[in-house]
């Protein structure tokens, strides 16, 4: 049984929305699909990974990646889906956001080689959201992902519900997520210049 590693991906015109006062549609986009390609890397990169999958819309054709098809219910049901698609063929399922731009193949090494049985999560910067899980399975088989305000504190009360074991994983490449444009500046090398 593998590692699967899922990335949830919303590339449409108001993916972003946050940053649309500082960066017109087309850089907004861009840098979108920038990220993604950072994540997609640094997944493809992880020696222990065995599985990269995109869940839902890139604006770029994506060849080597199967993305597969979003339920359209919003991020939480786009994570519910990756996990039933992971059940009984991965031994483990990291969800991670696709607006990381720092990080690295060693920060996927590390939420894939979380202790059997444990579930590991990386919060963002401000120690309220989540970033990246890493589920076990089939121990954590029906994880309500909770995705949105407050998702770290609800991510590790889910975990408590069912019982399993969880750890923290904090370093800049799974914590500096962009949503912001205070936030833009992690992302400064993959920002084209302006024309
Ligand atoms: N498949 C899927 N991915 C989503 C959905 N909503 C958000 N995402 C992805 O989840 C990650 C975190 O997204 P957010 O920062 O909450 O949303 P965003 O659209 O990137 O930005 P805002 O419009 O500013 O909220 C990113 O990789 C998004 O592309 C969704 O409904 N379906
Ligand atoms: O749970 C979260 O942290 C948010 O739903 C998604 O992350 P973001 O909006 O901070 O990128």
């Amino acid at each position: 049984m593998s590692v699967w590693a899922i990335i949830p991906l919303r590339a449409t015109p108001e993916s972003k929305s946050r940053l649309a006062g500082v960066l017109d549609e087309t850089a907004r986009a861009e840098l979108v699909d920038a990220m993604l390609t950072r994540v997609l890397d640094a997944a493809r990169g992880a020696r222990n990974v065995e599985e990269v999958r995109l869940i839902g819309s890139a604006r770029t054709i994506l060849d080597d990646v199967m993305i597969m098809v979003d339920p359209g219910q919003g991020l939480n049901a786009a994570a519910a889906a990756a996990l039933a698609a992971a059940d009984g063929r991965a031994s483990r399922l990291i969800v991670i956001h696709g607006d990381l731009p720092l990080v690295t193949a060693r920060d996927l090494e590390l939420l894939a080689a979380a202790p059997e049985g444990e579930i590991a999560i990386a919060p963002d910067r401000h120690g309220t959201g989540t970033n990246a899980i890493s589920l076990p399975l089939p121990a954590a088989r029906g994880f309500s992902f909770a995705f949105g305000t407050d998702s770290f504190a609800l991510h590790n009360a889910e975990a408590g519900r069912m019982g399993l074991r969880i750890s923290e994983i904090h370093s800049p490449g799974l914590s500096r997520d962009v949503d912001e444009p205070e936030d833009l500046s992690d992302a400064a090398d993959l920002l084209k210049p302006a024309s």
